[in-house]
Parts: C-alpha cells; structure tokens; sequence
C-alpha cells in the first residue's frame, strides 16, 4: 500500500561549524497526525524542525513536502518579545503570507484572527503590546499567529514552555483540534504529558532519531533514562 505523506526527511544533514546538529535523520509525517519531537537539550530537534520547514536547508539529504505552506511557531526570543505590535497584530502576521503585505485583510481574515485569539484565550488581551505581556501570554499569542496561518504543516518548538498548566491543556487542545481538522502537527517538547498525547513519539540523541514509536512504547521509563543518557 503507498502512503501519501504530508511531508518526509531524508538523509538530512546539518553542521554548525564543527557541531552535526543533524547527522542522516530520516522522517515520515503522515497527514493529521501529531508527531512529538524529544530528547534533551541540543539533540537536535529545533534543527529538524526548521529543516521542515525550510528554514534551514541541510547540506545533504532532502526535504519533500506534499503541499507548500509550513507553520512555524519558533520559541520565543527576546527580539520578539520587544517588537512594537498587539496581541492583534501578531496574529494579524500569520496572514501575510497569503494575502500578502499590502493587501487589505477581508472579513474572512478577521474573523479567523478573532477565532485563533479566543482559541488562546487571549481576548481580553488582544489590544496589549506584547512587551505588556507575561512571558506565556506571549508564547500564546505566537502559537495563535501559527494557527492563523492555516497551514497543512503546523510545527511548533517547544510551545508549551514557561506556560502554567491551565494554557499548557489550552495548547494541548489546540494541536488536538487542528489534527482533527487533518493538520499534520510536530512538536518539540519537554513535557510529557504533552508528548502522551501524540499520536507517535520520536526520541532525538546527538542529532539522530534514537527512537520512534508510539507513546506508549517511546515514553518507556528505561527508553527515556537511555536517549537522556549524556553522551560518551
Ligand atoms: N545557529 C546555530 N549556530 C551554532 N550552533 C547551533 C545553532 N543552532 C543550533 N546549534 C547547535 O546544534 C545542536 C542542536 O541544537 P538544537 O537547537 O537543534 O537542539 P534542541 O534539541 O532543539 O535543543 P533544546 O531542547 O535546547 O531546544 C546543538 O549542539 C546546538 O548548540
């Protein structure tokens, strides 16, 4: 039987200097599924994720996807934390790329910038500089400017970060709700409640899959204490 993918990695290789953040990563992503990337610090995930996204373009190996248009939800920085905009405005931004820079948004725009801002439970917020904003109000309002995209491919690092329980089930939801709309969804993530959510897991080592399956196979205490094992 041929699956179609919504998206696969083949052979990816990324160098930083002397460091291979990705060292031959193969990955399939099956349409409306959610994928959860983990591994500990620096094992490469952020990397894959802009590698899917074409962010970053691996000096061997090739990304395919099965339709353009990729959501990017990068952590966030402390540049854009400081930009001058609303809550509004940012979640305005995921609609750039489709209706382009200077072209009036039309109703059909508001409406799902409204929807995306309720989704994230930011309406009382929406008029507020993000510089006005606690570090996970921010982080909501970022994850709501992914959703506004409306892309086939929603990825998302590490988006439930610094967040209380209450908004991190708001985010867990959220990825729930768009893959029931048949978005394909990948996380990276620290948290494992999130990750038992997935529909499968991918344990990341030194920039290399270590391990893929599902959550109940992945998230095996004796499987997580041997992918978190330092390097030696
Ligand atoms: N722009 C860069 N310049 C130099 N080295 C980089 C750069 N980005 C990533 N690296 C290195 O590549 C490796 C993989 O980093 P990556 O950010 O992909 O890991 P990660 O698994 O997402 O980590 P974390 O959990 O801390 O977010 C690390 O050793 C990191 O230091």
């Amino acid at each position: 039987m041929i699956m179609v993918l919504s998206a696969s990695v083949r052979g990816a290789v990324v160098s930083y200097g002397r460091v291979r953040a990705l060292d031959g990563v193969d990955l399939d992503l099956a349409p409306g599924t959610h994928t959860a990337l983990l591994g500990p610090n620096g094992s490469g995930k952020s990397t894959l994720l802009s590698v899917i996204a074409g962010v970053e373009r691996p000096s061997a190996g090739h990304v395919e996807l099965a339709a353009p248009g990729v959501a990017f939800v990068v952590q966030r920085s402390e540049a854009s934390d400081r930009l001058p905009v609303t809550v509004r405005d940012t979640v305005a931004m995921g609609r750039w790329a489709e209706r382009g820079l200077w072209r009036r948004m039309t109703r059909a725009d508001h409406t799902l910038i409204d929807a995306c801002i309720d989704r994230l439970g930011l309406t009382d917020l929406a008029d507020r500089r993000l510089g006005e904003l606690s570090g996970g109000q921010r982080q909501r309002a970022l994850v709501a400017q992914g959703l506004a995209q409306r892309a086939p491919l929603l990825l998302l690092d590490e988006p439930a970060t610094g967040l209380d329980s209450e908004a991190q089930q708001i985010i867990d939801d959220v990825i729930a709700d768009e893959v029931s709309r048949g978005t394909t969804v990948v996380t990276a993530t620290h948290h494992l409640e999130s990750a038992r959510r997935a529909d499968r897991c991918v344990l990341m080592a030194r920039g290399r899959i270590a391990f893929e399956g599902s959550p109940a196979e992945a998230l095996d205490e004796a499987r997580l204490s041997e992918a978190f094992l330092p390097a030696h």
